[in-house]
């Protein structure tokens, strides 16, 4: 095999030790929100999931971080001000630039300026060649996306940039006035974009918890609590909680309604500072792109509280039959537990991790449960597997669906590039591993190789007779 470069080698070396997506699905008790959440005048948001993923196999060296990760620690201290800012600043964008638009930022001035500050910024938009959708009204929940042509696993929908970005929530001890800073920001925007943000559904009109006058119109505040996603790599300082991170609404984005069977999911991508909606499936023409709203994870009754937050009753096919779908979810489960055992304990056939993930992962293909971050996970596992038993062709197999589900969820390409490439494999520190000890264990068990030893031996050539011996 032809051997990189020592430097190229521990490029390749380092970026295998941490494999990094940002995540924000709530899973926990404390973050379903609630009723009060609204009366406390605090934003809610639509928060998809995204993979996120660690090597299952522990790393031994230093913490190296995948290049595209943004970084959550900030140097320069945030200023405390909110301030309507252009980003990017049109005025400063030639036509070419222009042409992608901007959006009106309600933001801190410190958090702004570290937007400047980010490489490349602003990259111009991708688009698809080919329209691959049109936003029109479906039968029972308003307007919806729907697929122009059949899109694979990873392909791009849509990319744009928001028409307001501003904080995720506002601190009931020291409001801002979000109607009058959304005023501002569409007073600045082109009529035509402020027209399209203005006609985008509130879902509080004429509820309890509605801001305004009570006259039961739509407001400029309640239609952006209804639409706006979480910006993740976004925030005024190391986050701990919501508070200092960012959402934006988006002209079509906004459009895309929910399942907990979703087709595409949702990312954010600072450099460009747009939202790209990409296919975690193959999705056919006619067909409604739909994202998650929450962790699909959760059991019905969760995610049917974040729901009613925003006033209605999800109708995908899970919620359909609550309780045949949280049965289906409660056998769902991270495979780093089994990683380890398979890792630590060498009596376990080759192929244990394969199997379990391989049996997890035809569940969640029956439950449309792809967007789902333990899925990508599952992906992992097989790949990483792979490259313990020293068959880079099988790895690069799964690295490439792993890979197509990272781009869909993060957006990231460079993730599809490494892990489909088998030559990169012998480069990781686990290559072969498995292997390794049992040779190991061979020599050092020459004289009383015990039975079990030898079943595993025997497991590993019978079952995994793809994997090479050299080493
Ligand atoms: C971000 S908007 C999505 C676009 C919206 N349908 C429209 O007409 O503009 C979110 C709203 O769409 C509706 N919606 C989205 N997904 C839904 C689902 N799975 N079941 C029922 N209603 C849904 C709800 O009224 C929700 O408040």
């Amino acid at each position: 095999m032809d051997r990189a470069s020592d430097t190229e080698a521990e490029r390749i070396r380092d970026l295998f030790e941490n494999i990094t997506i940002e995540e924000f699905h709530d899973d926990e008790d404390s973050d379903v929100p609630t009723e009060s959440d609204f009366s406390s005048d605090k934003t809610f948001l639509l928060a998809p999931n995204v993979l996120k993923l660690r090597s299952l196999i522990p790393a031994t060296k230093g913490t190296a971080s995948y290049p595209n990760k943004v970084s959550r620690s900030t140097n320069s201290k945030t200023e405390s001000v909110i301030s309507n800012v252009s980003q990017p600043y049109p005025t400063l964008l030639s036509s070419k630039y222009l042409d992608d638009g901007w959006t009106e930022c309600i933001i801190r001035l410190g958090t702004n300026n570290k937007i400047k500050q980010i490489e490349g910024f602003p990259m111009p938009l991708q688009r698809p060649k080919v329209a691959a959708y049109h936003i029109k009204e479906t039968d029972d929940i308003g307007f919806g996306m729907f697929a122009a042509r059949r899109l694979g696993i990873s392909d791009l929908i849509l990319n744009e940039r928001p028409l307001v970005l501003g904080p995720l929530t506002v601190d009931p001890d020291n409001p801002i006035n979000m109607e009058k800073y959304i005023k501002d920001a569409l007073d600045r925007l082109p009529d035509a974009l402020a027209a399209k943000y203005r006609a985008l559904f509130d879902c509080h009109t004429g509820t309890e918890c509605a801001e305004g006058d009570g006259s039961g119109n739509s407001t400029l505040f309640g239609i952006f609590r209804t639409n706006a996603f979480r910006v993740d790599t976004l925030y005024d300082s190391e986050p701990t909680d919501d508070n200092g991170l960012y959402c934006a609404v988006g002209e079509n984005t906004s459009r895309i309604n929910h399942s907990c069977r979703p087709n595409a999911l949702v990312s954010f991508h600072l450099d460009a500072f747009s939202f790209q909606v990409r296919a975690i499936r193959q999705i056919e023409e006619g067909e409604e792109i739909v994202i998650p709203y929450c962790d699909i994870m959760l059991p019905h009754k969760k995610r049917d509280a974040i729901f009613r937050n925003f006033h209605f009753e999800c109708v995908c096919q899970s919620c359909q039959d609550p309780a045949a779908s949280d049965a289906i979810r409660s056998t769902i489960t991270s495979p780093s537990a089994i990683f380890k055992q398979w890792l630590d304990d060498r009596s376990l056939p080759g192929d244990y991790v394969i199997r379990h993930s391989l049996s997890q992962i035809d569940t969640m293909l029956r439950e449309g449960m792809e967007g789902s971050a333990v899925y990508g996970e599952h992906l992992q596992a097989i790949m990483e597997s792979y490259i313990c038993l020293g068959d880079s062709g099988l790895a690069s197999i799964w690295g490439v669906k792993l890979g197509r589900a990272l781009l869909a969820s993060a957006g990231d390409t460079k993730n599809l590039e490494l892990m489909s490439d088998g030559h990169l494999y012998p480069y990781h520190e686990a290559w072969q591993s498995r292997m390794k000890n049992k040779s190991k264990k061979k020599r050092k068990g020459k004289k009383s190789r015990s039975q079990k030893e030898r079943q595993v031996h025997d497991n590993e050539e019978g079952e995994l007779g793809n994997a090479s011996e050299d080493e």
